[in-house]
């Protein structure tokens, strides 16, 4: 019962279990052993639960009754044709690294140089993607100074991934001028697709932050000071002045209701040295508004004593807008996921056989992509004037992602699998890699339980949807040329008129197959007209959803410039408090999110070891 740990004292409290906090704290903990950790996590302990480790069915994490993710919900929005758009994240130890889709990817070096932060550009942050990995593939064209290979997170292209689809999506990439690349993850690389690894080990586990960082050394006995308290909610950070001393939490509520008619138990756990904020981009301003550090204004209609006035918390939001296509396939049942997810095979059947398709995720190949000149002027002066500014002369930003994953992504009772005589499929996805839309949030209530207002920003900036109806009309002219596709989805695309040149297609381009990259590059492209763009926007608008890649919501910049924390993630205003999560970075990246929180994590474990005269054992990280 977590209310027993009331009063009690740690060095450092880390307030959310997640990605980044994992990372910190069991760094930490192994630097030294005297130095007593607390990780206040709101979700379930993820200790071999056989939907974390088995990749395959990381989908049942966002089912709408999962007790591992947080739905944030988004208020309506106008640029969203009024939708009020969901974001899931981690909600469970490990947080998003427990439940993601597991793509390993990171963000270019130009990245973290925009950063303009000291110690926090490319040249100090590539050592630390590289002490994270333990780095699998190898290809000769794989720079070997640009990975790591003794770290805790293996990469692998896991122990499953039928291969002959990959070279099919490749050949149809490359007739459209998109080649293979084998490494797109060397902090630089655009302009092709590659066969991606993953966060798998070669034994077809997961490798989330909590079992490969924390549970480890919790089960070797050796770290009595590494303690985790789960299902249990921080409401806010106390403080003595300016001092931050512990938090207080309560039970959450989906997990430990309160009994009969007693009132909520309200927990309360001291810190000796540090309290470090960890809940996440959608979750720590919340947390940090709630203690009193926030825009004054807001905590002061609220009745919350202002400790910092800091107008940027919750401020700045940003995600990669993501549009998924799917595709009826003519894949055999083991090329796809879909009969794991459909439960046309049973899950505890699957793991009982150890069916080899639970250690892959089914996202084998991916991208980093940019327009052509012609491209870029069809989408108008307006996109035109920000290409040539922001990536013209920039050939390391791409922008978009964009990937294959071997299966349809939704519930499939809404398919028509008897009269189609189809029952595989395949999903394409694009996500914008720097989006120029941004959101907010911002708490209603001192009340931990009260959902926050959340204006997630999506497509309020009018060239992000540009974006997306460029990368609509090459995910298209791709997948069309390869021999797995067997027709376009109606339910997943934009219902072009009647007659329009743009009609999807309902069968096979190529009966009998393409027989060469050539024959796939003479396929006529697609002509697209006004109307047929009007329709993509408005299907855009209708459908384009989170990445759940949630950053910027505390960023580390100068106060002035509404800043939240300083280079060495301290909170502005307050001492002994610190942020550690994606919330913190100042600009986005042109990757998928996970191995940049690995990252947060690493350096925020090495400024915290500096400031208490620890060092970081390294290598040691292998032996976990
Ligand atoms: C469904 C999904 C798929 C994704 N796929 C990929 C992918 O394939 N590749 C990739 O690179 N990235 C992916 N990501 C993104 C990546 O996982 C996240 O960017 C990353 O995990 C964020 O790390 P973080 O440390 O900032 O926060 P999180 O890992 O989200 O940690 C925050 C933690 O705080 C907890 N928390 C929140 N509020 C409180 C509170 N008040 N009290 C106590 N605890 C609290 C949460 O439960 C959570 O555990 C995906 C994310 C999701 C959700």
């Amino acid at each position: 019962m977590s209310a027993l740990e009331d009063g009690k004292e740690y060095d450092i409290i880390f307030a959310g279990g997640g990605t980044a906090a994992c990372v910190a704290a069991g760094r930490l903990a192994k630097a030294d052993p005297n130095l007593s950790i607390l990780l206040v996590e709101g979700g379930k302990n993820n200790l071999n639960d056989p939907t974390v480790t088995n990749p395959a069915i990381y989908l049942a994490h966002l089912a709408p009754d999962s007790q591992t993710a947080i739905f944030y919900k988004g208020n309506k929005e106008k640029a969203l044709n009024d939708r009020e758009a969901i974001v899931p994240s981690g909600g469970i130890l490990g947080g998003g690294s427990s439940i993601n889709f597991m793509m390993y990817t990171r963000a270019q070096a130009c990245d973290y140089d925009s950063w303009n932060t000291e110690g926090w550009d490319a040249a100090s942050l590539i050592p630390l993607a590289k002490r994270l990995e333990k780095y699998h593939p190898s290809d000769p064209s794989v720079d070997k100074d640009l990975h790591g290979y003794d770290g805790p997170i293996n990469i692998t292209h896991g122990d499953y991934a039928p291969k002959g689809p990959q070279d099919d999506f490749l050949a149809a990439a490359e007739a459209l001028g998109t080649p293979e690349i084998f490494d797109l993850q060397d902090f630089k690389t655009t302009g092709g697709f590659s066969r991606w690894a993953r966060y798998v080990c070669p034994e077809g586990k997961r490798q989330d932050a909590a079992h490969r960082y924390v549970h480890p050394l919790m089960a070797s006995g050796n770290y009595p000071n590494l303690h985790i308290l789960v299902e249990s909610k921080v409401r806010r950070v106390i403080f003595d002045g300016n001092k931050a001393t512990g938090v207080e939490y309560e039970p959450a509520t989906s997990s430990q209701p309160s009994i009969g008619l007693s009132k909520k138990v309200v927990s309360t756990v001291k810190a000796r040295k540090l309290v470090v904020v960890s809940s996440g981009a959608l979750g720590s301003p919340s947390v940090l508004e709630r203690s009193g550090i926030g825009g004054a204004e807001l905590l002061k209609s609220l009745d919350i004593p202002v400790v910092s006035d800091l107008p940027g918390v919750g401020e700045d939001y940003q995600d990669h807008h993501l549009l998924l296509y799917p595709y009826k396939s003519n894949l055999k049942p083991n090329e796809t996921l879909d009969g794991l997810l459909s439960g046309r095979v049973d899950f505890a059947t699957a793991i009982q056989e150890k069916n080899p398709l639970l250690g892959w995720n089914g996202i084998d190949v991916c991208s980093k992509v940019r327009p052509t000149e012609d491209e870029v002027a069809e989408l108008g002066p307006e996109f035109k004037e920000l290409w040539d500014r922001d990536f013209k002369n920039k050939p390391e930003r791409p922008l978009m992602l964009m990937g294959v994953v071997s299966s349809f992504l939704g519930d499939h009772k809404i398919l028509n699998e008897d009269k189609d005589g189809v029952s595989q499929y395949v999903t394409m996805g694009t996500y914008s890699a720097y989006p120029y839309s941004r959101g907010n949030i911002h708490i209603v209530s001192q009340d931990a339980q009260t959902p926050a207002s959340f204006n997630t920003g999506f497509l309020s900036h009018p060239a992000d949807l540009k974006k997306q109806v460029w990368a609509y009309k090459k995910q298209r002219e791709i997948y069309r040329r390869t021999n797995a596709f067997a027709g376009e989805l109606a339910i997943g695309h934009p219902q072009f008129r009647p007659g329009s040149k743009a009609a999807l297609s309902e069968g096979p381009l190529a009966p009998h197959g393409f027989s060469s990259i050539e024959e796939r590059r003479q396929l006529k492209p697609i002509e697209y007209d006004a109307e047929d763009d009007a329709a993509i926007e408005d299907w855009v608008r209708s459908n384009l959803n989170t990445t759940w890649h949630s950053l910027g919501t505390c960023r580390m910049a100068p106060k002035e410039k509404g800043g939240v924390v300083d280079k060495d993630l301290n909170v502005y205003g307050t001492t002994h408090l610190k942020v550690a999560d994606l919330s913190i970075v100042p600009e986005n990246v042109g990757a998928n999110t996970n191995n940049t929180a690995l990252v947060v994590g690493e350096k925020a474990a090495d400024i915290i070891a500096g400031e208490l005269g620890l060092k970081i054992e390294q290598e040691a990280s292998a032996r976990l």
